[in-house]
């Protein structure tokens, strides 16, 4: 019988499930949109059972559509939008509330309490993060002082935390009867309460943030037989693979050697370098990471540049401001005119992340004229997210003394042709779309199916990474440099922008 491998695919705007053969080629795939909900400026939610049932229900149309079941598929994998954080009743199996976004920003009061002793990088030897609201620590803790009963149930261990991966693999493995409770490095390596060294949670950590050892999932490899699905209509497969979407696509675009990079642009862009079985401490905003944990394997680590907004800067025109129905309509406007009228934007909406790590940003339009026009918008929209990967990539080649040659991308805006050739003029490199640009489920895929001996190894995953299309830089240096000069002057526009109560700026200094 012919077998093949699923992975779900919970991302921040929607929900995936997507069915491979041996060589990487897709079968069949489904997706369902989910509610963002944004009850106060700053808030970011989503609705955890929503989640579920999307999932569920993409699952079993896309196993419809090819004709499949749960006997079909060698192994399942599961990979997540990262940090997003929430607590449920391990009886009921009910959330106790929203889970809190990945880019939600309600925990800034708490990231200045903390960083008031020690400042932004206390944590990060240990944990390679930064304090930021991006992590999941302090969205944990915001719920154990917030939400009703959320703290007594924690510490006696009826209420579990997750990130989104350990809430569908519980859910997916019995809920209630008998789930697994559990997390992979990659996204245990975003709470802030792991310790990178060792890989598991750290009692200094938990101790410092409040957070209860009893409400924790266990931290266990990327790559590995975590449990049998028990939900139809995958009841009976095996989930065998578990990573940060991120890192899941570092995997499924086969960037398994030290120094190989990759960069995805979806809500948010994330650009991943392997750094091998070491963690490289970042001197220039990185992130230090998990990329994947393979089995009994050494763990591997990453550098990641982190960019909260880019995809979602595309969004906000067409839900915010009306200026089309769809995002792939942003190319045709942009299009309709030359260049961006010098018109610069700072999609600060959560602050900015890598590699400027400011809270207190907000997002800026700069150069404004009476001759810009909707066309401007759309051009400046997409050339934001080609600067942003810039810095990234300008710090990335800082800490590890490596420069990107090309640039491995993938994510849902690789479809933009126009932000492919701007983003290789910007960074004076090729820039490459893979024949599958799913990498992300791809590398779920992988996870599950190294597990469980559907693959040998990493070089028959090498085998099947092909170019599809391939941008060169044509941009004259003149122009380019002067992009960069006004783009740091709007970045300079945007810094700083939230005043902060003066104690507060003075030890965050
Ligand atoms: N053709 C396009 N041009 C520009 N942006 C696009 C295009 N198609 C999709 N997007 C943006 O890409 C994002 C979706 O990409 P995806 O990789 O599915 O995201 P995620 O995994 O974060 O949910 C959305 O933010 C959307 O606005
Ligand atoms: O779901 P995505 O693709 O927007 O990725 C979100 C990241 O995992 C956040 O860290």
């Amino acid at each position: 019988m012919t077998q093949f491998v699923g992975a779900i695919d919970q991302g921040t705007t929607s929900s995936r499930f997507i069915v491979f053969d041996r060589h990487g080629a897709i079968l069949a795939v489904a997706q369902k949109e989910h509610r963002q909900i944004y009850p106060s400026p700053g808030w970011v939610e989503h609705d955890p059972l929503e989640i579920l049932a999307n999932t569920q229900e993409v699952i079993g149309a896309a196993l419809a559509r090819a004709n499949l079941t749960a006997a079909d598929l060698a192994g399942v994998g599961i990979t997540n939008q990262r940090e997003t954080s929430l607590l449920w009743d391990r009886e009921t199996g009910r959330p106790l509330c929203n889970a809190l976004v990945w880019m939600d920003t309600r925990t800034d009061e708490l990231v200045q309490h903390y960083r008031r002793d020690g400042g932004q990088d206390r944590f990060r030897d240990k944990t390679g993060l930064p304090l930021a609201t991006y992590f999941s620590a302090l969205k944990l803790r915001w719920i154990l002082d917030n939400v009703d009963g959320a703290r007594t149930q924690a510490e006696s261990g009826r209420a579990l935390f997750g990130t989104i991966d350990s809430w569908l693999a519980w859910n997916l493995t019995g809920g209630p009867e008998g789930g697994v409770h559990l997390t992979d490095v990659t996204n245990a390596s975003r709470t802030m309460l792991m310790d990178l060294a060792t890989c598991a949670w750290d009692d200094e950590l938990l101790a410092t943030f409040g957070i209860p050892r009893a409400c924790l999932p266990r931290i266990v490899a990327s790559s590995a037989l975590h449990g049998t699905i028990r939900t139809p209509p995958l009841d009976g497969a095996r989930l065998a693979g578990i990573l940060g979407d991120q890192q899941a696509a570092l995997v499924g675009q086969a960037c398994f050697a030290p120094g190989e990079a990759k960069n995805t642009y979806g809500t948010g862009s994330f650009l991943l370098m392997n750094t091998g079985t070491e963690p490289v401490r970042s001197k220039a905003g990185l992130l230090t990471t998990l990329a994947y944990r393979f089995g009994d394997e050494p763990p591997r680590y990453a550098l990641e540049g982190a960019i909260a907004i880019t995809g979602a800067l595309v969004q906000w025109l067409r839900d915010n401001l009306g200026l089309f129905d769809s995002a792939p309509e942003i190319e045709a406007l942009a299009r309709s005119v030359p260049d961006n009228g010098d018109v610069y934007i700072v999609p600060a909406f959560s602050g900015l992340y890598a590699p400027y790590w400011d809270d207190s940003a907000r997002g800026v339009i700069a150069g404004l004229t009476r001759f810009s026009n909707r066309g401007h918008i759309a051009r400046a929209a997409l050339e934001a997210t080609a600067y942003q990967l810039c810095d990234v990539v300008a710090a990335m080649e800082a800490d590890s003394g490596i420069r990107l040659a090309t640039l491995k991308t993938d994510g849902g805006m690789v479809a933009n042709e126009l932000l492919m050739q701007f983003q290789a003029d910007m960074l004076g490199a090729p820039v490459v779309r893979p024949r599958i640009t799913e990498t992300t489920a791809l590398g779920a895929a992988y996870a599950a199916g190294l597990a469980v001996g559907y693959w040998s190894g990493t070089q028959e995953l090498r085998d099947n990474w092909g170019v599809d299309a391939t941008w060169r830089p044509a941009m004259p240096a003149e122009l380019r440099a002067h992009h960069q000069r006004s783009w740091k002057k709007a970045i300079g526009k945007s810094l700083g922008w939230i005043d902060r109560p003066q104690a507060a700026a003075d030890d965050a200094a």
